[in-house]
């Protein structure tokens, strides 16, 4: 299967078919963090923990300078979530925020912002069972891991399931609305509070009736929320067809209209050569330039023109009229 640029999440025709194809994309994006981590692109102490369930990659497709570009897909996600916690007046406002990550994988976010300080109020992380279930055993194995859930966690490998203070892990299929329901419910998730919801590399492996299912869902449910998706685009040229081949929602136009079509208020979609050039910080982007030798430009920046971050926006409470993409 063909890594997708920035690192597991292209979305091949093969993937959508098969479950454990589509769970197995997970990996894909382990590789690709890992090899940014072990590169100095940046910190996750807790990424290399996953790697024994890499095995079999070799037959990867790598595009030039991968790492640059998964860079670039971390560090959005960062600087916006940030945004998010820091939203509000109160200092300490990230104790109220929940953060909701669907098709999580295994994503170590939940463990960096616990090392960082900045924990919020509630992190949950949905899958499906097979991934949740080597999530939960890989969480229950470390210690460096498993301390960071305090006292009072709860670990089923059998279930998949993580329940403790401040982070939930279950399983879900997220096509399933009234199971997204019901899980919101067990893991304890208040609708009315601020709340991100992260769909990073997911929805491009379901049908357009369970995205348009899931966008108008999260709207309908929380009232002060971002919606955050990072995804391919454009995969109707010659260099999307080389990618993987996908027909809906074609440009970050669409992405845009995705939100605004299923309920939510305001909505922004940047590509990745935009947010490289114009939203990560400057000096860092100098700095991860140094890393290794930065070359195909040409090609590079067409493919993270072929990428990118969509935010759909409700704001009740008034939060977030500084959130959001600026040059
Ligand atoms: C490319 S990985 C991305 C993982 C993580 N979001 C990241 O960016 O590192 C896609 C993930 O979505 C999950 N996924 C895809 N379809 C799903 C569904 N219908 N329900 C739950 N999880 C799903 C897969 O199992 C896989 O872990």
């Amino acid at each position: 299967m063909a890594a997708a640029a920035g690192g597991g999440g292209g979305g091949s025709v093969a993937a959508r078919s098969s479950p454990a194809a589509v769970q197995a994309t997970n990996d894909d994006a382990v590789a690709s963090k890992l090899s940014c981590v072990n590169k100095g692109y940046m910190k996750d102490d807790y990424v290399h923990f996953f790697k024994l369930k890499m095995i079999g990659n070799s037959n990867l497709f790598s595009f030039p300078n991968d790492s640059e570009g998964y860079y670039a897909r971390w560090s959005v996600l960062r600087k916006l979530m940030r945004q998010f916690l820091n939203s509000g007046n109160g200092s300490n406002d990230q104790k109220r925020k929940q953060i909701l990550s669907l098709g999580a994988g295994f994503d170590t976010t939940f463990f960096q912002l616990q090392g960082e300080g900045i924990t919020p109020y509630l992190y949950v992380e949905l899958d499906f069972k097979e991934v949740t279930s080597k999530k939960a055993a890989i969480i229950n194995h470390y210690s460096e891991m498993k301390e960071k859930l305090g006292p009072e966690a709860s670990i089923s490998i059998e279930k998949g399931e993580v329940t403790s203070e401040h982070y939930k892990l279950f399983s879900a299929d997220i096509r399933d609305i009234p199971k997204l329901d019901s899980v919101i419910h067990m893991a304890e998730m208040n609708p009315s509070l601020p709340t991100f919801i992260i769909a990073e590399c997911v929805l491009i492996y379901l049908d357009p009736t369970s995205i348009s299912a899931i966008v108008s869902w999260a709207s309908d449910k929380f009232s002060t929320a971002i919606s955050f998706l990072y995804e391919q685009i454009h995969p109707d040229d010659a260099f999307g067809e080389q990618m993987i081949i996908i027909l809906e929602v074609p440009s970050f136009i669409h992405k845009e209209k995705l939100f605004l079509d299923h309920g939510w208020k305001r909505a922004a979609a940047w590509d990745m050569l935009k947010i490289y050039n114009d939203f990560i910080n400057s000096e860092e982007r100098h700095r991860i330039e140094r890393l290794e030798l930065f070359d195909e430009f040409e090609e590079w920046h067409m493919m993270q023109e072929h990428y990118c971050v969509a935010y759909g926006i409700n704001d009740a409470e008034g939060l977030f009229d500084d959130f959001g993409f600026k040059d």
